[in-house]
């Protein structure tokens, strides 16, 4: 049958007028490339329907505009602009605004920190761009799984094991020798300080060409210094121990160490951050959460218009 013999609903009046704030498809499964990698992504991709009289969106144009600009492809800025003005384009009357949401894991092999050893962790990350009337604006969103060494417990823990020396070593003159194999005895260590798995989400607005995914991984890995490992060894669990012990983290500490580092980023134009301690002392989680150029209520993410300006 000619296609100019099937009818097109989309083209219709709509029975019942009004405008829609976004119209398209969800969960669309998409292969895509980021910093270098071949990820699985998930994408929702749409318009707003701001025509109150059109019946629907064309959702065959966005879904053929996404898997020919983006399928397969390095995911850049430059190339999500392109995809969201081709969906703006195709919808010429009907939509002043695109956007989308792009879901997946990537892979990143970690070396260990002492042996030669390394291996595989995965890291769940969302990008949301948009194209509007305001500009064009790109968020990037990760977690990042750390460990982090209550100081508070381990102050008390050092207490501990200094009334422990105390009650043991009564005699002022004790020899090198006998401390030295007190200290490396069960008795030397009477306490441990607790430390729990501990999570960072990440929102950050980005500017430039490229999506910095690996860049904030690392720079937030960096600042925490007790990421999640991956291949462990002895030497390297007891490194692991030292860089807590070197890296006592409230849960206040993790989010201003983590807001430091990323308000030193080129690419960074304004964060939301929630660090979660899922506590071991504890049955409930010490949250903390900070912003930085982060407009409140606002939804969008600033790319190529003056951050400054917008945001104070
Ligand atoms: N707008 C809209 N389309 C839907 C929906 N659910 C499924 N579709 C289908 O999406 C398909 C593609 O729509 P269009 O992009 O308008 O397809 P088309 O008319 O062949 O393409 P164009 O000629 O480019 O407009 C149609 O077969 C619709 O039935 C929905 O809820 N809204």
């Amino acid at each position: 049958m000619n296609v100019q013999n099937l009818p097109d609903v989309a083209t219709q009046n709509a029975p019942c007028l009004g405008p829609l704030d976004w119209v398209g498809m969800s969960d669309i499964a998409l292969p895509l490339v980021l910093d270098g990698q071949r990820v699985q992504a998930r994408v929702d991709i749409g318009v707003s329907l701001d025509d109150s009289g059109a019946r629907g969106i064309h959702m065959s144009r966005l879904y053929l505009a996404l898997g020919e600009e983006l399928g397969g492809r390095p995911a850049t800025l430059p190339v999500l602009r392109q995809l969201l003005q081709r969906c703006l384009d195709s919808h010429e009357g009907l939509s002043q605004s695109a956007s989308l949401e792009l879901r997946g894991e990537l892979l990143l092999q970690r070396p260990a920190l002492v042996s030669a050893l390394s291996g595989y962790k995965a890291y769940p990350f969302e990008i949301a761009a948009r194209l509007d009337p305001w500009g064009f604006h790109v968020e990037l969103q990760a977690q990042v799984g750390y460990s982090s060494t209550c100081p508070c417990s381990a102050a008390l823990s050092r207490q501990a094991t200094q009334q422990a020396f105390a009650r043991h070593f009564t005699d002022p003159l004790a020899s090198f020798e006998d401390v030295h194999e007190w200290l490396g005895s069960q008795a030397g260590m009477p306490a441990t300080p607790h430390s729990q798995r501990s999570q960072a989400h990440l929102r950050v607005r980005v500017t430039g060409e490229e999506l910095p995914l690996v860049a904030l991984l690392d720079e937030a890995e960096a600042a925490l210094g007790t990421a999640l490992q991956t291949a462990v060894k002895r030497a390297d669990e007891q490194a692991f121990a030292i860089a807590n012990g070197r890296n006592l983290l409230f849960c206040e500490d993790a989010a201003r160490r983590l807001g430091h580092a990323l308000q030193r980023q080129p690419w960074a134009a304004a964060y939301r951050l929630r660090v979660v301690h899922a506590e071991s002392l504890h049955a409930h989680d010490a949250v903390a959460t900070a912003t930085w150029r982060w407009a409140p209520g606002s939804q969008t993410h600033v790319c190529d218009a003056p951050v400054k300006s917008l945001h104070g």
